[in-house]
């Protein structure tokens, strides 16, 4: 846990609510106080819509909380997290600019001149591993490969806090390993402060230096906070081998399997509002 000095990220107090259509409020987020120390790398696990989404769209500035606070490196957020890159499920590339371009562009809407930001771009293709492949355009892209895309433009802004949203969910199970693997060679290079909402509880234990619970919705909370001691570097794959990896898997999977029930029983029904 981190102490009071270090946190890259706190959520005090935080709920979030949003309006219906029909005039009523739904409560999504609960008051919820959550902290993410500097450098340290925090998975979030929960049913689907128990609002992780929502959690980490109010630490990005993107969404105002209805009651509560939310301080980045001891600050009140009161707009955008500027000191934040977000990656999301859906890449956010530009169809008609280069592989090299769309990573660039970040540096270069900053204010760096063209060629510098050029240069960078491809010091960051090559190390996701796409140094041949400026030239391209997304669309000529596997899956995978528009992650690395995704994480290098991301990255070449050098954000104190990565905000990820289910970033691998689209792929398939071989490509997330390997994507796994390059997201934790490229954090320990300078451990940024990690915010990871998967459904995924294998790829939170194999990455995450902590794990939080949300229980089902509506009205979301903080079930369970558990801290992931698998000494690093980690192999993603092999990981899950360890008999280490087996057990905190069960003990979590039973904090979360009764959530994961009521979030299926609450969506097959009459509106929680
Ligand atoms: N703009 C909105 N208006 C109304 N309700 C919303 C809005 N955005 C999210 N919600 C509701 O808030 C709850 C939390 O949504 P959120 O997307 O954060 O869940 P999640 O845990 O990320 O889900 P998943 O795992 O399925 O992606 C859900 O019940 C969702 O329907």
């Amino acid at each position: 846990m981190p102490n009071e000095n270090s946190h890259a990220v706190r959520l005090h107090g935080v709920s979030i609510d949003f309006a219906l259509a029909n005039g009523k409020r739904f409560e999504a987020v609960a008051p919820v106080d959550l902290s993410v120390g500097d450098h340290e790398f925090v998975a979030i696990v929960g049913p689907t819509g128990c609002g992780k989404s929502t959690l980490l769209n109010a630490a990005a500035g993107l969404l105002k909380p209805a009651s509560g606070s939310v301080e980045i490196f001891g600050e009140r957020l009161s707009d955008i997290n500027r000191k934040a890159g977000y990656l999301f499920q859906q890449d956010a590339l530009m169809p008609w600019k280069t592989v090299s371009d769309n990573v660039a562009i970040g540096l270069e809407i900053a204010g760096t001149p063209t060629r510098v930001a050029r240069e960078k771009a491809q010091e960051w293709l090559v190390r996701v591993g796409l140094g041949a492949f400026g030239d391209r355009f997304p669309q000529m892209l596997s899956g995978g490969q528009r992650k690395r895309v995704g994480l290098a433009q991301v990255l070449i802004r050098d954000p104190k806090i990565l905000l990820m949203d289910e970033p691998f969910g689209p792929l398939d199970a071989q490509t997330r390993l390997i994507m796994g693997d390059l997201l934790l060679k490229l954090w320990s290079e300078d451990r940024k402060a990690v915010m990871f909402v998967t459904h995924d509880l294998d790829e939170a234990i194999a990455l995450a230096d902590r794990i939080i619970i949300m229980s089902a919705g509506p009205r979301s909370r903080i079930i369970g906070d558990f801290p992931v001691t698998l000494e690093r570097p980690r192999d993603v794959g092999e990981i899950r081998h360890d008999p280490r990896f087996n057990a905190l898997h069960r003990e979590i999977w039973d904090a979360l399997r009764d959530q994961v029930m009521a979030a299926y029983q609450n969506t097959a029904g009459a509106p929680a509002a």
